[in-house]
């Protein structure tokens, strides 16, 4: 999917909610336990019940790393079930990965290859040649961490350099790179007060945003300065909407959470419009 058809998107639905699928098994409904695969079974129920009201799923790949060989299947009829029913949606795949040039080059073929997720979050530390391999992908995205929403993140994105901190020297140092119209850049929704900063130097990029929901970051501090022409964001929330109910009706109380944050979200839209 190319950045205009994500657009086209947020417009229609009216929303530029993104849901995280990050599946702990000890929290899914038990009823879903005796189903032969309980991860695929919740994601299909909270995919059906929110589709509608989310532009992009990210599923985090440690929820099913964690469960071997049968997470990984799992998190293959995921994007398969999404690409096959929902091929509108944006789907990324959070890895966090990057290393040197050949190794990056297989962690992209297995997240745009091999399982078709349109993007995978990608760590900067390791510099151009990590990255790049990764932006070579047409139509593909790569997500950069830039200032992520955790309290240690500042430890060393926030370090000072001779002119800057550390989270700014990758941001201007990325938009350099071949392809860098393919990055997006991640932001944490609890760092909003930086969204300002971050917009002077990525005007035009868009951003996913983590944070809202269960870590306490706010959407409309982040929409104040972190909105561009386009949206510009993709707001990610996961344990506050696939776990809002814990029985037979918890893609209701799912759908019930991503609808609050989309009818805040289309708010925000016309009042920027
Ligand atoms: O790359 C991410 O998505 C990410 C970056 C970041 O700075 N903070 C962050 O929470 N995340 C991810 O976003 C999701 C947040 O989940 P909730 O806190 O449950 O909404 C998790 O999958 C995190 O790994």
């Amino acid at each position: 999917m190319n950045r205009q058809e994500l657009i086209d998107q947020i417009q229609l639905k009216k929303s530029f909610l993104c849901i995280g699928l990050d599946v702990d098994i000890t929290k899914i409904p038990a009823h879903l336990l005796t189903e032969e695969d309980p991860i695929f079974a919740f994601n299909k129920q909270i995919i059906d019940a929110t589709a509608h009201l989310a532009v992009a799923y990210k599923p985090n790949t440690a929820f099913y790393e964690a469960y071997g060989i049968k997470g990984w299947k799992a998190l293959e009829k995921t994007i398969n079930y999404i690409n096959d029913n929902y091929p509108e949606i944006f789907t990324i795949a959070d890895a966090k990965r990057g290393d040197i040039g050949n190794t990056s080059t297989m962690y992209a073929k297995a997240f745009f290859e091999d399982l078709n997720f349109d993007s995978v979050t990608v760590a900067p530390y390791m510099g151009s040649d990590s990255v790049e391999p990764f932006l070579a992908f047409e139509n593909k995205t790569t997500i950069l961490l830039a200032l992520t929403s955790n309290k240690g993140g500042l430890d060393f994105q926030g370090l000072k350099t001779e002119n800057n901190e550390l989270y700014k020297e990758v941001l201007k140092t990325a938009i350099t790179w071949k392809n860098s119209e393919n990055l997006m850049f991640v932001v944490g929704a609890t760092k909003a007060e930086y969204f300002s900063t971050i917009r002077e130097i990525v005007p035009n990029h868009f951003l996913l945003v983590p944070g809202v929901g269960a870590q306490g970051g706010n959407l409309q501090d982040v929409c104040k300065y972190g909105l561009n022409k386009d949206c510009g964001l993709l707001i990610n929330s996961s344990r506050g909407i696939i776990y809002a109910g814990n029985d037979e009706n918890f893609a209701i109380k799912a759908q019930e959470e991503a609808l609050k944050l989309q009818q805040e979200m289309e708010i925000i839209l016309n009042e920027n419009n």
